[in-house]
């Protein structure tokens, strides 16, 4: 009986403590910033609410009054950083605050499995060996794939107008131009999504997205240490995807040595392996993150490029119609203000990366001149936060507006630049560790913004609720449109 109530009593206390970590933050983390209830990660899961109203009702106040809060996230407390002086620290001190992505954070997962140790998430000189590798790639590509791919989409969207389904969800058809478009610039071949809708290899993809991004599993991802079924056949899916990946790369481009004549992020990357740089596991994990990365941010923003332009489609179609008209030059579409100071203003108001938590303290370190943040501690920032601050954007930091930018391409292009630098705008990250892909993606945005513009005009389903997605990455949630010809051109 005795040893009864001890058991009893020993799993009482486990439980209490378990549940304490939950609520209340470690007792060494800073006293000087709030702390946002740890039940607010929970409410999109229980509740309709999407992230933009939960960080109204929950975060906005405390984080504009103090620019960190602390933040129960990924099964662990967190300091979560909007203010611009803060993440110009965080991203200057690249030392102190290491990165730290999910291969450090949760190796037991699934997700950590899906994308393993890359030039996102490392740190120090394997970082920079992954970066020398894949920087040439990502900077300088052809855009031809981009051009054409934006036609095929278009042809789908016409054929479906032709068939009479006006209305289109727009997510599983934007993956498929996304997929197409960072596997033939950067990765040497062809995924074959917008060519065939059933096709194999992307089926495979949608389905270990499923399984990774479930969020029961995002919220606990200590839950994938124990043996479920379910998650078992996740970590296996996931390798095979992997094995799957690396073997188109390796059909196009290792076979027939066509990564010596080519300058693929892929092929730099396989020379690096060849050179004993990386070994096989580092070249498969970044061939894993170029397609991760640059299919799903790409597909993020241009779903909220499309919302955009058709919430405002009177104004603003109209006004980049007018400006696109009669350029066929895609590289000339670089220069235009309207296009460009719309897509700023769209990765401002809603940053496809919404919040980011992947660096871990080094040492005990101030935040400011007084955020005492313990050794050991996953530091993130909110992106959505930084651009809606008044701060950094007046009164007027949640409108549309992207006349904010200027009028001529010069000062549009050196406001993003003065925004990105002061981190007011941190979309694409600031400082050494700022997105490679942003010229890719950029480019992307425009043609198939252009090409769309051309031939066709949109506006949002009436069916469709306007909400954004409930948490993770920051896109209008399923969004559905309907399409007609534009018959003027
Ligand atoms: C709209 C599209 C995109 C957005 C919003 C975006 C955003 C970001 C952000 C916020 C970071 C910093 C992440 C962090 O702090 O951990 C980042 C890093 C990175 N992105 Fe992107 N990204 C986009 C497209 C792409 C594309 C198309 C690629 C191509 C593969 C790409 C490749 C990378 C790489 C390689 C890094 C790591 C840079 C480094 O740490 O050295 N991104 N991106």
């Amino acid at each position: 009986m005795e040893i009864l109530k001890l058991l009893g009593l020993i799993i009482f206390l486990l439980f209490s403590y378990i549940v304490l970590t939950i609520i209340v933050p470690p007792l060494n983390f800073p006293k000087k910033i709030p702390t946002i209830p740890f039940y607010v990660v929970f409410l999109p899961i229980l509740f309709s609410i999407d992230q933009t109203e939960l960080y109204e009702l929950y975060i906005k106040e405390p984080m504009e009054k103090y620019g960190a809060v602390k933040f129960f996230f990924g099964s662990r407390w967190n300091i979560l950083v909007s203010r611009s002086e803060y993440l110009a620290q965080i991203f200057k001190d690249e030392d102190t605050f290491a990165k730290s992505g999910n291969q450090k954070k949760i190796p037991y997962s699934a997700l950590a499995a899906y994308t393993g140790d890359n030039v996102i998430s490392a740190h120090g000189k394997v970082w920079r060996d992954y970066r020398n590798a894949v920087t040439n790639g990502l900077q300088h590509f052809d855009d031809a794939p981009i051009f054409k791919n934006a036609r095929i989409f278009c042809d789908l969207i016409e054929k479906s107008i032709q068939e009479g389904q006006f209305s289109i969800q727009m997510g599983p058809l934007s993956q498929r131009l996304a997929l197409d478009n960072i596997s033939q610039v950067a990765l040497g071949f062809d995924f074959g999504a917008l060519k065939q809708e059933k096709n194999a290899f992307h089926e495979h993809l949608i389905c270990i997205k499923r399984q990774i991004f479930h969020p029961f599993f995002l919220t606990f991802p200590f839950l994938d240490l124990l043996p479920i079924p379910s998650r078992k056949k996740a970590f296996k899916d996931v390798a095979s995807f992997r094995e799957l990946l690396v073997k188109r790369v390796q059909d196009e481009l290792i076979n027939n040595y066509k990564f010596e004549q080519t300058t693929f992020a892929a092929s730099d990357l396989i020379r690096a392996h060849n050179n004993e740089i990386i070994d096989y596991n580092q070249l498969t994990d970044n061939i894993v993150i170029i397609l991760v990365a640059g299919h799903e941010n790409p597909q993020l923003l241009f779903s909220t490029s499309l919302y955009l332009l058709a919430k405002y489609s009177n104004e603003w179609q109209e006004r980049l119609r007018r400006e696109i008209s009669g350029i066929t030059d895609p590289k000339v579409l670089a220069d235009l203000p309207l296009l460009n100071a719309f897509l700023f203003e769209a990765v401002r108001l809603y940053p496809p990366l919404s919040t980011i938590i992947n660096r871990c303290t080094t040492r005990t370190c101030k935040l400011g001149a007084e955020i005492i943040i313990p050794k050991n501690v996953y530091v993130g920032y909110n992106n959505f936060g930084t651009s809606h601050d008044p701060k950094n954007w007046g009164s007027t930091a949640y409108d549309f507006e992207p006349e904010r930018w200027g009028s001529d391409i010069e000062t549009i292009r050196k406001n993003w630049r003065t925004a990105k630098n002061r981190c007011t705008v941190t979309g694409f990250h600031g400082g050494r560790r700022a997105c490679l892909g942003e010229k890719l993606a950029l480019t992307e945005m425009r043609i198939t913004l252009a090409e769309m513009l051309r031939q066709f005009r949109w506006e949002l389903d009436p069916e469709w609720k306007e909400k954004l997605t409930p948490a993770g990455p920051l896109c209008p949630f399923n969004l559905k449109l309907k399409f007609k010809k534009n018959v003027a051109e």
